[in-house]
């Protein structure tokens, strides 16, 4: 890929596209373009087909969406559903009619299925139920891939998506309602250490598995996309490595330092009990990621206390 080709990635301040963003400028590339989502709704289908037309971008990569932890996917059904559909749709739509070659579409895990064997194979999309409390996002994510897919099939154009596991790092979400669990953690015990190391409470039982990838290996397989013609339209981004959300507690407990008990809260929900990825097809690519957890929760956590001040906090 030419290092001016003009590359507009969507949602260019979330903790993702920021960076990919990040990992362009790093490689060289010149011409990245983004827009907030004040400034373009990507809800709105007028407004995205006025942008492409006065931009025309030659890759587009799709990391704006509506995203959250398990329970803001619990209890905003309508929300994850229509508002990813939007934006993927607006986005995929004007990328075809302004003859966009290579777009970039970002899906998560939570596509398989709750009970599919582990690890998750790209195979197994479609083969059994999803997990309910994020069934409304997956759907979502799902005719994304298949609405890439359908444009590979009819149009012979390089639109490939990526899976990611569970991600985290700079630039991630701490409210405590709507973000996903790892930076959850890392504020429950940073505040509780602070207060005299009290309790920290935490949903759910502990015993799910869940697999995390930093946010910048996830940068970097985003940019290894694009600068490869991969042969598939469909393909995992993980660490191919898991944990129980238990042990993920202890090891962030003692990152920051905090040394009183957990409480682990029944009422909420333990959501898919397990969602490794399969990730081979990535590996025999080339891509591989390079921070390990440990290191990756020692960044996200010296990211968070720089921070600290103003740090984000998506409401719904
Ligand atoms: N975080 C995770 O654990 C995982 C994330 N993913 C996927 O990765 C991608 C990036 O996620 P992540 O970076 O974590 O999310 P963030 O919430 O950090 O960023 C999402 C970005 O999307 C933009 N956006 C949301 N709604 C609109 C809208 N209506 N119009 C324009 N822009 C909008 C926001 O822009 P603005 O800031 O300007 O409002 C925001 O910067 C998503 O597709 C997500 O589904 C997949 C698996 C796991
Ligand atoms: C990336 C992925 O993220 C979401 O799925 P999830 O993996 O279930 O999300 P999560 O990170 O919020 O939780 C992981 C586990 O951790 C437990 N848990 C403990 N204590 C806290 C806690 O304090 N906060 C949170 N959020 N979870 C907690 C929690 O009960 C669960 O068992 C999808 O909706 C969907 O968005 C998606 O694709």
């Amino acid at each position: 890929m030419e290092k001016n080709k003009k590359i507009y990635v969507a949602g260019h301040r979330g903790m993702v596209g920021s960076a990919v963003c990040r990992v362009l400028e790093n490689e060289g590339y010149t011409n990245i373009i983004g827009k907030t989502s004040k400034e373009l709704d990507l809800r709105d289908s007028i407004a995205v087909k006025e942008f492409f037309e006065k931009e025309k971008p030659d890759v587009v990569i799709d990391a704006a969406a509506r995203v959250g932890g398990i329970l803001a996917n619990n209890d905003y059904p309508y929300q994850f559903l229509m508002e990813n559909m939007q934006i993927q749709n607006n986005l995929i739509d004007a990328a075809l009619k302004q003859d966009i070659q290579k777009f970039i579409f970002l899906g998560s895990s939570c596509i398989y299925p709750k009970f599919a064997p582990q690890p998750l194979k790209e195979e197994y999309l479609l083969t059994d139920t999803l997990e309910p409390t994020n069934e409304w996002y997956a759907i979502a994510k799902i005719t994304g891939v298949k609405a890439c897919q359908a444009i590979r099939k009819q149009f012979g154009k390089d639109f490939v998506s990526l899976m990611p596991t569970n991600l985290y790092g700079t630039h991630d979400n701490f409210d405590l309602q709507t973000s996903h669990v790892l930076p959850a953690m890392i504020r429950k015990f940073h505040e509780a250490k602070l207060n005299g190391n009290t309790p920290v409470e935490l949903w759910g039982s502990g015993t799910p598995m869940r697999e995390f990838l930093f946010v910048d290996d996830m940068a970097k397989s985003v940019v290894f996309a694009l600068e490869n013609v991969l042969p598939e339209h469909l393909y995992n981004v993980g660490t191919g490595e898991d944990l129980t959300i238990k042990e993920l507690a202890e090891t962030i407990q003692k990152v920051v330092g905090h040394t009183g008990n957990i409480i682990w809260d029944s009422s909420k929900p333990d959501g898919t009990p397990r969602k490794l990825m399969d990730i081979s097809k990535m590996h025999n690519l080339g891509w591989k990621h390079q921070i390990e957890l440990q290191e990756g929760i020692e960044k996200t956590y010296a990211w968070f206390l720089e921070n600290i001040e103003n740090f984000k906090q998506v409401k719904l």
